[in-house]
């Protein structure tokens, strides 16, 4: 597949992102935090309970900071050159693309129908991808507005690969007109494509409202008498890419797949449809990758399998073939994510520095091997064939059924999709309908590994996290890259209600795994997880459980001033008074300690602030000695006098009448 002359410029490039100052600031906010931590333990004695829990809150926050200064430590990332493919590679590899979706009310199809446009039309041969797309709600204006798009997407992909569009889907791409200086052909073909695409979405509304449809076509059948939770599997090839029409004007392969759902059965969420993907691909079109991503993160750059792949064949033609997967950061267009897109970019990058970026469940390009469960012990030195011991062990016919299932068609699936050969050549993908029937069915799973060590991994609702660190657990790196523009970009639920079952869902998620038999604290003894990489793991794991030690310390402030005791050494609140000077050194004071600590923490402005005031008072001690006149003798003895500072809640009695006021005291 890959040239390999090596006197050829590389596919990709790994770039480092050492940066001396910032392990200097970091280290340094780390000795801050832990003389906090040293002064609380000295004085512990005189104080209350406001200083102990103040005390417990910090030691945890101060792990935490440790924990992050460790993972951002050397971040890097990859970058591809996909320009540089088609001189190195003669024949790309198959891609198979995942596209789930659960929920035609939360998920509007005309959304589903969007990222599936974008995903057909990706720059990249047609006739090696296909689309997969599972609908857990099973419900048929997905499956009419998929199809609708199947037809739409003949005219699209040709337009898109015409004019190398780089946004492939409509609804983003007809939010711009085009520039006057475009060619009038252009400006009538863009016209013609907008006009059509209006047309699908008023049939995709129009359907939404009226289900006459249902009963005019046979092609519906399968969805009558059929509940979200109750019903067989139904597959359906809606479009299959014959060729010989020239790879301007192909589309990819395009299956509809709901997998068997039966009342009282346990059928584990988005893993469990992702488990009956990769089956029925297996079945289909068997491609060496898989990219997945969520029926809400379109495609925003055309080049994104090429970058994807020019990472793998880069590995592949250097021979350490022992990246897993490549993730995309995720990226969103409709809502205020900032504090996730921050966190990617530093702490997401310093872990592809360590072992590889963790899986974030969409946006992210998976090998089909490493998937079935091998391990990079089990490859031979070229990184390319099974090592023997593991040939034995793997593709022997009694493991293989017992491990996969007892579907001969599978069984063979998996034995090329492990030795790397392509499926033998069938004449037709509708061919394989009745297996692919058999591997959906809600009982297929039953007694094999599907979920224990092959596939997407069972047991936590996070299942991308604990399916990456399963995958990092047995030896295998992953990478990252984050190319501008973003390459997939999604919605995410603004806030309230929707947002906090989203975020206790993913909390709960990580504490299953924290907890579980995968825990990364037992990876790094008993398997091949990093030292540096389960560290980065007990820092995503922990996520939830930080709400406890912030939500007491957001407290303390309040109870400190109805109680008129002291949270911060009194040095620093004196200090920092002096700078501030009008009675806002206590805000200052929480927000130097907070900053650090809180979700934002990368955020430059409050790193910046919690630092400089966390320096102020050093710094001005300095100045003064130098006797600058910036910092003049405007307060002196104040500062000399550090105890007689104190802040106080100095109310008049309620009953008084008089609203309560705070104000700064000095205590004598
Ligand atoms: O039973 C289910 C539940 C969900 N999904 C699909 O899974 C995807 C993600 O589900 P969503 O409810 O949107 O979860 P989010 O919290 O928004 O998603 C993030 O978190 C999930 C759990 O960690 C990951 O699976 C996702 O990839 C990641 O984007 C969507 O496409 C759903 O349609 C299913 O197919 N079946
Ligand atoms: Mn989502």
């Amino acid at each position: 597949m890959a040239g390999s002359s090596s006197s050829l410029p590389p596919l990709c490039e790994k770039i480092s992102y050492k940066n001396y100052f910032l392990r200097a600031v970091d280290l340094t906010i780390l000795g801050l935090l832990i003389s906090l931590l040293l002064h609380r333990i000295l004085l512990m004695k005189q104080s209350d309970n406001v200083w102990v829990v103040a005390f417990l809150c910090e030691s945890f926050f101060t792990f935490i900071w440790l924990l992050i200064t460790c993972i951002k430590w050397s971040p890097a990332e990859y970058k591809p050159y996909a320009d540089r493919l088609d001189e190195r590679v003669h024949d790309l590899p198959s891609v198979d693309m995942f596209l789930t979706t659960a929920d035609p009310v939360r998920e509007p199809p005309i959304l589903v129908v969007n990222t599936l446009l974008s995903l057909l039309a990706v720059n990249y041969p047609a006739n090696k991808l296909a689309c997969y797309v599972s609908d857990d709600g099973c419900s048929p204006l997905t499956y009419f507005s998929l199809k609708e798009a199947s037809k739409f997407a003949k005219i699209w992909v040709p337009f898109c690969k015409k004019y190398n569009v780089r946004v492939r889907a409509p609804f983003r791409y007809f939010l711009n007109h085009p520039a006057a200086t475009e060619s009038s052909e252009f400006s009538k073909d863009w016209d013609m494509m907008k006009r059509e695409y209006e047309k699908l979405c008023r049939k995709v509304e129009d359907a939404t409202g009226d289900s006459h449809w249902l009963d005019a076509d046979d092609d519906f059948e399968a969805f009558s008498n059929t509940k979200p939770n109750d019903h067989s599997t139904i597959v359906k090839v809606v479009w299959e890419n014959k060729g010989g029409m020239g790879d301007e004007k192909e589309v990819p392969h395009f299956v509809y797949i709901s997998r068997e759902k039966r009342p009282n059965y346990f059928h584990n969420y988005k893993a469990g449809a992702m488990n009956v993907l990769v089956r029925v691909s297996g079945l289909m079109t068997n491609a060496p990758y898989m990219l997945n991503v969520d029926c809400d993160m379109y495609v925003n750059e055309a080049d994104v399998v090429r970058q994807a792949m020019c990472i793998f064949l880069q590995n592949s033609i250097s021979n350490s073939n022992n990246c897993a997967f490549v993730q995309y950061p995720q990226d969103f267009y409709d809502s205020n994510a900032d504090e996730l897109v921050v966190l990617q970019s530093y702490i997401g990058r310093g872990i592809a520095g360590i072992q590889g970026s963790t899986y974030a469940g969409s946006g992210c390009f998976h090998t089909r091997r490493v998937m079935y469960g091998i391990s990079l012990d089990d490859l031979e030195d070229d990184g390319r064939s099974l090592s023997s011991v593991a040939t034995r062990s793997y593709l022997a016919e009694e493991n293989l059924a017992r491990e996969f299932g007892n579907s001969k068609e599978m069984v063979t699936s998996v034995v090329n999709a492990l030795q790397r050969k392509p499926n033998p050549q069938h004449s037709s993908l509708t061919d394989s309908l009745e297996a692919a029937q058999e591997v959906g069915h809600c009982h297929y799973e039953n007694q094999t590994s599907w979920g224990k060590t092959i596939g997407w991994l069972y047991g936590s609702t996070t299942e991308d996290v604990h399916t990456g660190l399963g995958i990092h657990s047995r030896g295998w790196t992953s990478s990252y890259i984050s190319p501008d523009p973003p390459a997939f970009l999604g919605a995410m639920p603004p806030g309230g209600p929707e947002a906090m079952v989203q975020q206790r869902r993913w909390a709960a998620g990580m504490l299953e795994i924290l907890f579980n038999k995968r825990s990364p604290l037992i990876g790094v003894f008993f398997r091949k997880l990093r030292f540096r990489q389960s560290l980065a793991y007990l820092y995503i794991l922990t996520w939830g459980l930080r709400s406890i030690p912030e939500l007491f310390y957001c407290l303390l402030p309040a109870y400190c001033l109805l109680h008129n005791s002291a949270l911060f050494p009194k040095q620093i609140v004196s200090r920092v008074s002096l700078f501030s000077g009008k009675g806002d050194s206590f805000v200052l004071a929480i927000l130097a300690a907070e900053a650090p600590f809180s979700g934002n923490i990368n955020t430059k402005i409050e790193r910046i602030l919690a630092s400089s005031v966390l320096f102020l008072p050093c710094l001005r001690r300095c100045l003064r000695r130098f006797r600058c006149p910036a910092f003049g003798k405007s307060k002196p003895n104040l500062d000399r006098n550090q105890n007689q500072n104190r802040l106080a809640f100095v109310s008049s009695s309620p009953l008084s009448g008089k609203s309560p006021v705070i104000q700064r005291r000095v205590c004598r």
